[in-house]
């Protein structure tokens, strides 16, 4: 299977006019120039995104991506690897989380299914079954996915955000479900970054110190089988997830339609390191919605040199972290458009 061309090519820049129209609004509005602080940047971001004056993100579109993970094998989770088959009902369901919060947001929600060890069953409704393997191979031990189900994953991130862009959605969203996918995830950015395990490898789930220190073994021996692979393309397929994959190829695939991206946490933020190692210019086409509790997701930002607005101690996934920041972009676009100007208020600017 080829590679998505949002693999291959880069995203178009955000458009430089409107930010700097939106910049010149910004010091009109009727308050001290920066005391609206990172709701001033985040609507003029919104702005060169969007590529207009008056930025809206009324159409949110959240795709949780899910697949298993065969270093589940080793013992790496507080849960045990059929959750991930439950959670998926669950979404359908409209139980979990995201669920709650699409439907406080409006936003769009559907679950695509890209492989669990178990068998899903009866007729789960938003859930698209794309199943490219039944999880990963366990990645401590050999490569985690092959080179085509790596291209199938990305592929199958990609129609996501082409979906999103034929519903006109002004922003997306990728959530991810996958026990076992935070050791996925922290070997995957260990490898792209050059840190040690130690740096990367967190609770996850709820691990106590001594499943963290052998979650860390576990990563150190992947490490070491696959070489420090700083390819993006070989690292994320010999450590990364299938979910993980299909959210590299979601966020390539949005910021390819143009569309802006509002990144979760330390998993989603992974899949978004591979991205912009392997197409640096998808960077201007993302936020951040919130610093994840797993250590691992600093490193990450760091890399990305990227500051998350929120900080609430969330470690769940499934984009929970980012549709819990979507009310501060829609309040950046509502000053922007609502407030008056100086000179239409008639307030004196400046001494
Ligand atoms: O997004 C995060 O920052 C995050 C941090 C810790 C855990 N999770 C979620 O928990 C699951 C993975 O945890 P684990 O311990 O099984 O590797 C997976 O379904 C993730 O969505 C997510
Ligand atoms: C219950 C549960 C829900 C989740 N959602 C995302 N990851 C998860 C992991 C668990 C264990």
């Amino acid at each position: 299977m080829p590679l998505p061309s949002a693999w291959t090519s880069p995203p178009q820049p955000t458009d430089a006019a409107a930010r700097q129209r939106a910049l010149a609004r910004q010091g009109m509005l009727t308050k001290p120039s920066g005391s609206l602080g990172r709701l001033e940047t985040l609507a003029v971001d919104l702005c060169a995104m969007q590529g207009h004056d008056h930025p809206v993100i009324d159409q949110v579109a959240i795709t949780v991506f899910a697949g298993d993970h065969g270093v589940c094998d080793e013992g790496v989770s507080a849960f045990p690897q059929a959750v991930t088959g439950q959670m998926i009902a669950n979404f359908a369901n409209g139980g979990a989380a995201i669920s709650a919060m699409a439907r406080e947001l409006g936003a769009s929600l559907e679950v695509v299914n890209l492989g669990t060890a178990t068998p899903l069953e009866g007729q789960l409704e938003g859930v698209r079954h794309r199943p490219i393997a039944p999880g990963t191979a366990n990645l401590m031990r050999q490569s985690a996915m092959t080179e085509d189900q790596v291209s199938a994953a990305l592929q199958a991130g990609d129609a996501a955000a082409g979906r999103a862009a034929d519903a006109g959605a002004h922003l997306f969203i990728a959530g991810d479900m996958g026990i076992g996918n935070t050791t996925s995830a922290a070997a995957l950015a260990c490898a792209l970054l050059g840190e040690a395990p130690e740096a990367l490898v967190g609770p996850g789930t709820g691990l106590d110190a001594e499943g963290l220190s052998h979650k860390a073994a576990v990563v150190v021996r992947a490490l070491q089988r696959h070489g420090g692979h700083r390819d993006p393309l070989t690292a994320l397929q010999s450590l990364g997830g299938l979910e993980i994959a299909a959210i590299t190829g979601a966020i390539m695939g949005a910021a390819q339609r143009r569309i802006p991206v509002l990144v979760d946490g330390f998993i989603v933020s992974t899949a978004a390191l591979v991205a912009v190692r392997q197409q640096p210019q998808v960077r201007e086409w993302l936020l951040f919605g919130h610093r994840s509790a797993e250590p691992g997701h600093q490193r990450v930002l760091d890399a990305l040199e990227a500051t998350p607005l929120l900080d609430l101690g969330m470690r769940l996934g499934e984009g929970s972290g980012a549709a819990i920041a979507v009310p501060l972009l829609r309040s950046a676009c509502a000053l922007h458009n609502g407030m008056a100007t100086f000179d239409d208020a008639g307030v004196s600017n400046r001494a």
